[in-house]
């Protein structure tokens, strides 16, 4: 009896253990599957994920490397490629003003002195000059760029002007005669008034004009000219005479260091396509195969210089001990009726026609 209850008790208690172990078993066994699909969608997940990452660098790579390509272009550009400047020890080398220096004339200039190794300063208002034509020395060490307008007076510290700011191409300097006479004589007064303040010596950029319609060819420096002061081009003649007498006035008085340029016609790159003057009118004019617009009876003679050999001519009157007026220009004189010719030979048969014209700008 005893043995058999014992029998019983001990399956019993076998049974329960064999319930427990396989309950046991089944829980490790659902263990190890969940593990094992954790681990697996785990894997999976990342390997999404990471592709997708992959994908996604391609693409941002993809629209990287052509900035990065620009980025290089514009390094490249920036490592600059300017004109070859010499080295001038600090002994020699000069602070410059150029008024007018984003010009046509002022920018040649500004071209030769940065070259021969000066600090340069070009003040420009941008009425007729241009900024992209200096815009090649922009961030070099000795040049800077001032937006001014010399009416309105100037305080830095030179040693040479070159006074070149004013309209002078006659449908420019027409267009506003009050503000071109403001230019030529308030605008040259404060450089005067600077060139005292400093110490530093000034250039006029006058004009072959100061001699108006003359009766005498050619015009020497002696000559007084023949102005008619209520004229259309009156604004321009008589404000470069009364900048002209400025500048002896402040030499009498002041001891200011003065030299006067007197400009004849000139021509070259960077004279802009609307300037108006005959040779870029007739140029444009030719190409077009329009007809050349002579005016008058074209039998009026100018001679023409390049602008190279008047860039010169400026640097070398300045540094001169010559204070009486100079002409810069070619001895070479032509009529205007020849020179439309040449240019009607040189560009062929489509700038073949003129059309005379009676214009106020003999
Ligand atoms: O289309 C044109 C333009 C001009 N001309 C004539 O060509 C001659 C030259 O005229 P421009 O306008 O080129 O220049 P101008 O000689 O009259 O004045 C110039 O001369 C010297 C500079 O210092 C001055 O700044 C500028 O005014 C003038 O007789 C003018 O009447 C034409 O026949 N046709």
């Amino acid at each position: 009896m005893v043995s058999k209850a014992l029998l019983r008790l001990v399956s019993a208690v076998n049974r329960r253990r064999m319930k427990l172990l396989l309950g046991l078993a089944l829980l490790a066994y659902v263990a190890s599957v969940w593990g094992n699909f954790v681990n697996m969608s785990f894997l999976l997940n990342r390997s999404i994920q990471e592709n997708s990452e992959l994908k996604i660098e391609s693409k941002i790579e993809e629209i990287v490397e052509p900035l990065r390509e620009k980025i290089r272009d514009l390094e490249k550009s920036f490592t600059q490629k300017y004109p070859p400047v010499k080295f001038l020890s600090e002994k020699d080398r000069k602070r410059i003003l150029i008024t007018g220096g984003a010009g046509f004339v002022g920018s040649h200039l500004t071209d030769k002195l940065m070259m021969d190794g000066h600090e340069v300063t070009v003040v420009d208002n941008f009425f007729t000059g241009r900024k992209r034509n200096v815009e090649h020395w922009i961030g070099h060490e000795n040049f800077e760029l001032i937006n001014h307008d010399v009416v309105e007076p100037l305080y830095i510290e030179v040693d040479q002007i070159y006074h070149l700011a004013s309209p002078a191409s006659p449908p420019n300097y027409m267009y506003n005669p009050i503000k071109t006479l403001k230019t030529n004589t308030i605008g040259t007064l404060n450089m005067l008034g600077l060139a005292k303040r400093v110490g530093a010596r000034l250039l006029l950029a006058s004009t072959s004009e100061v001699y108006g319609d003359p009766e005498v060819h050619p015009q020497s420096e002696d000559y007084w000219g023949h102005v008619n002061p209520i004229g259309p081009r009156a604004c321009y003649d008589e404000g470069k005479r009364v900048a002209e007498t400025m500048c002896y006035a402040y030499m009498k008085q002041e001891g200011v260091e003065v030299r006067v340029a007197r400009i004849f016609n000139t021509f070259g790159p960077r004279m802009h396509m609307n300037d108006g003057r005959v040779v870029s009118n007739f140029i444009l004019q030719a190409l077009q195969g329009e007809p050349l617009t002579v005016y008058g009876s074209g039998s009026q003679t100018r001679a023409f210089q390049y602008v190279s050999d008047l860039v010169n001519g400026l640097v070398a009157l300045m540094n001169s001990n010559v204070s009486s007026p100079v002409n810069l220009g070619n001895p070479e004189e032509h009529t205007i009726l020849e020179f439309a010719q040449l240019i009607k030979n040189l560009v062929g048969p489509a700038g073949g026609r003129f059309k005379q014209s009676n214009s106020l700008l003999p």
